[in-house]
């Protein structure tokens, strides 16, 4: 075959060199429909070819300089995954995100679900997707100042931590220049703030991790108020000054002046349903402290106890339920043989046996290691059962009773519960909410509030009880007013023969 060969194209003859791959054929392409040469082509070709390489040469000399400058112009601080002020700093910086954002985490939400979302929160099964702005390094200016975030990769183990929600979870870093931190630190406060105030409206519980080895926030409850909370007003009220008093700064000082051990105990004690667990969560929202749970059957040892009490914050409230569950009272069990088998009677205190002793738990609420400034609150259904040192003054210094309810305080559970205020959510007329098609008005539910009040027999039910009666009739105060009646009689014979009702076939029978 000739090394060289002719061809026409356009009426041209056109020579082609063998080792130009036919670029000539390209160029007459080209010269036919634009007006581009050739070599313009290969070279645009070329530096879009080389643009990737050129890319990463930049960011390796990028990161080159920046670790350079990093380690002689920059201070840091890291955040490690599960710890909370981690997930303080990712709300901060998720609330602050640029306005254009467009990358997104979808994760399936931990917490309490999208309250829009009705049908996907009735489902166990199925939860809400949470979407975060997604970044693994964010440049952001605060107070004048540049900042750098980074993140490592998300941690697995976070999302299988119990107390996760959803937000954090990966290690973050946060830069600025300068060779003080002492700007991350306030930046690290301002995110504390913000996450606080975003909680203001919860209860956080605190309960120990499954390992029993850290304090994790366990779970946020929406704060009840105290008036909901229905027991005797005088006590009630005893109550919440003396708290207020405790708290008081000018308090600590006067108790530190005089060598007094700043701490205070509380005895919530009552038959099971009458608002012990409640009053405890209500008060927490009162004076905005956080709740630790210490559940003493699931803690290992005396050590244990100790090293969970020495880790909880000073201003908070300890909560020890059901405590005569656990221990009974040390002499009395030696003295009468018909209360030790009354007491040993029943799985559920052999369930509670506790591996930390009675003295291990007197030595941390009032001990020469004990914390001081906190609120310790003890429930039980038993007081008489109290080992007389565990409820001594000081230990115990006020004693609660809530007990079954009267028919005052049915009267006011009566009218928060139809009230239209409380409904004013699901009203579509102002000052009414209709009921079964019946607008019902606050001066018609406080009438029929006392008519319902009428039948209820004092101190017989607790407020579990009736609470249980309200949530059969939810949809018109009418009816529960109109049902009270029947209810009561039904209830005192079930509570006089003491026996457990169950259906069978759609009739009720009895065990
Ligand atoms: N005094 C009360 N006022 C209003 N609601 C109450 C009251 N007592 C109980 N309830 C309602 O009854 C339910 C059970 O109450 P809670 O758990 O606080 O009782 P408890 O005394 O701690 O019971 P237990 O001794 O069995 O732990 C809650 O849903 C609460 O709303």
């Amino acid at each position: 075959m000739s090394l060289l060969q002719h061809t026409h194209l356009n009426g041209e003859r056109l020579l082609i060199d063998p080792w130009n791959h036919g670029t000539g054929i390209m160029r007459a392409v080209l010269a036919r429909f634009t007006n581009l040469d050739v070599a313009h082509v290969g070279s645009l070709i070329a530096i879009i070819g080389a643009a990737p390489a050129g890319c990463r040469l930049l960011r390796s000399a990028w990161h080159g300089a920046y670790s350079w400058i990093r380690q002689f112009f920059v201070a840091s601080v890291t955040v490690p995954g599960g710890d909370p002020v981690n997930s303080n700093l990712v709300k901060w910086l998720v609330f602050h995100k640029p306005r254009h954002h467009r990358a997104f985490t979808g994760r399936t939400e931990m917490g309490r679900g999208d309250a829009t979302d009705r049908a996907a929160s009735l489902k166990k099964t199925r939860r809400s997707v949470q979407y975060a702005p997604h970044w693994d390094s964010r440049w952001f200016f605060h107070n004048g100042r540049l900042f750098v975030a980074t993140r490592d990769n998300f941690s697995s183990s976070a999302i299988s931590d119990p107390a996760y929600d959803g937000v954090g979870g990966e290690q973050i870093t946060i830069s600025c220049f300068g060779w003080s931190i002492k700007p991350i630190q306030k930046l690290i406060e301002v995110a504390r703030e913000f996450a606080d105030r975003q909680t203001q409206y919860f209860v956080i519980i605190y309960g120990r991790d499954r390992y029993g080895m850290t304090w994790q926030p366990k779970t946020r409850k929406p704060i009840r108020l105290l008036d909901t909370v229905h027991f005797n007003d005088t006590i009630k009220h005893e109550l919440l000054n003396d708290i207020r008093k405790y708290l008081d700064s000018r308090t600590q000082r006067r108790y530190q002046s005089r060598s007094m051990p700043y701490r205070r105990g509380y005895l919530f004690y009552g038959p099971p349903g009458s608002g012990k667990t409640s009053l405890t969560t209500a008060l927490a929202g009162e004076f905005g402290l956080d709740l630790y749970e210490v559940k003493i059957p699931s803690i290992a040892s005396d050590s244990d106890l100790e090293q969970m009490f020495q880790e909880i914050p000073p201003q908070c409230i300890i909560l020890l339920e059901d405590i005569d569950a656990v221990w009974i009272e040390r002499t009395s069990r030696s003295r009468s043989p018909d209360r030790r088998s009354e007491r040993s009677s029943g799985s559920d205190r052999e369930n509670n046996k506790a591996n930390c002793t009675l003295s291990g738990l007197l030595n941390v609420l009032d001990g020469v290691g004990s914390q001081e400034g906190r609120i310790v609150i003890m429930t039980t259904n038993k007081p008489e059962l109290l080992d007389p040192a565990l409820v001594r003054p000081g230990r115990v210094d006020m004693k609660v009773f809530l007990g079954n309810i009267t028919p005052a305080s049915a009267e006011q559970m009566f009218v928060r519960m139809f009230s239209p205020d409380e409904l004013a959510g699901s009203s579509t007329i102002p000052g009414s909410i209709q009921q079964h098609g019946v607008p019902v008005d606050l001066d018609e539910t406080r009438s029929l509030a006392s008519n319902f009040a009428k039948a209820i027999p004092d101190n017989v039910f607790t407020p579990s009880q009736l609470q249980g009666f309200f949530q059969l009739h939810l949809d018109s105060a009418h009816d529960a007013a109109n049902g009270i009646a029947s209810w009561v009689e039904k209830e005192m014979t079930r509570q006089a023969d003491g026996g457990f009702e169950f259906l069978e076939n759609g009739v009720a029978k009895r065990m």
